[in-house]
């Protein structure tokens, strides 16, 4: 009872001193000013799909909050039932092939940023976590994710390769084993699936908790130096990020190509069919 007290005086402090950095439509970004961790809320509606200028908008939110010497950034959404529901699909569909190319670029760069990003990163998330959503948490170091709601890459069930990069994004946080069966079934995972097999850290009951949870976690490195953390989380994930920080043009050009084909074009189409039918019912 008293430490579930203290936790929620703890929690008022934080949100007290919270203040706000820098915002744009599409991001919210808050500084805590005791602890110096970052809160980035995505915050494009309906459902914080990515499309060319969210990708932006969350590189250069992730850049400005790692050059103003943040302790940590917290990655999470306004959307009280969707974490992220991944790439906005209008993108690929169709598409106009300049725009694709730099969609693609955006993506590969916006991964990056957040995947070698030099603080200490974790997601804090809120609601469904799909695709390209799922890839930018299990990016982060720490996952903690609310109950009964949903994560995962069901890409190979609407007819995607998964390209590289999202596979070796799976890989720094599952085994070999479990990430094939994962990839090749398209399997989305419940909450508590997540927990058993470690996608996710843990399971809380409100956004406050998970946010404070993300807070603690991004705590425990104060007293570790910044830079030797920083180089050593580098060390550890170059391998993972090797192809696309070495020839990003060779993963962009494959795919766009496959984009492109009329197979993909064909169960976009259908995919998306679905998705609005689900909504007229
Ligand atoms: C060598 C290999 C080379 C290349 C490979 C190429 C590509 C593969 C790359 C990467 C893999 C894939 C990455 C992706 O991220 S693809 C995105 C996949 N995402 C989804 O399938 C999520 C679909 N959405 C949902 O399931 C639900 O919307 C969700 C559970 C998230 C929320 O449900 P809710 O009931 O709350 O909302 P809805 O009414 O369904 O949605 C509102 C509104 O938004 C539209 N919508 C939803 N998601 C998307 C999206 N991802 N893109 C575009 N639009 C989306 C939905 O249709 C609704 O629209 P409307 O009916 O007009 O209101």
């Amino acid at each position: 009872m008293l430490r579930s007290r203290t936790k929620l005086i703890e929690l008022g402090k934080r949100q007290l001193c919270r203040s706000m950095c820098k915002s744009s439509e599409l991001t919210l970004v808050e500084v805590d000013d005791k602890t110096g961790i970052a809160t980035l809320t995505m915050n494009k509606p309906p459902v914080n799909s990515c499309n060319l200028e969210f990708l932006r908008a969350l590189k250069s939110a992730m850049k400005e909050i790692e050059s103003n010497k943040c302790s940590g950034i917290i990655l999470t959404s306004s959307n009280d039932k969707v974490f992220s529901s991944g790439l906005d699909l209008n993108e690929l569909r169709q598409p106009n092939p300049e725009r694709l190319a730099t969609f693609w670029k955006e993506l590969q760069e916006m991964w990056v940023t957040l995947y070698l990003s030099n603080v200490p990163t974790a997601a804090a998330i809120n609601g469904h976590a799909l695709a390209v959503g799922c890839v930018m948490a299990a990016a982060c170091e720490y996952r903690v994710m609310l109950p009964d709601f949903t994560i995962g890459i069901h890409a190979t069930k609407f007819g995607y390769v998964v390209p590289p990069f999202i596979v070796n994004t799976y890989l720094s946080v599952l085994p070999h084993p479990v990430v094939e069966r994962a990839l090749l079934q398209g399997k989305i995972f419940s909450t508590q699936e997540a927990l058993q097999i470690n996608l996710i850290d843990e399971v809380v009951n409100s956004k406050d908790e998970a946010l404070c949870k993300c807070a603690d976690f991004i705590g425990s490195f104060e007293q570790t130096n910044p830079v030797a953390r920083a180089l050593t989380k580098r060390q550890l994930r170059a391998p993972f990020a090797k192809q696309l920080l070495e020839d990003p043009e060779t993963e962009l050009r494959e795919s766009l190509e496959y984009i492109n084909t009329p197979l993909f074009q064909e169960s976009l189409d259908q995919y998306l069919l679905q998705l609005k039918k689900k909504n007229k019912k």
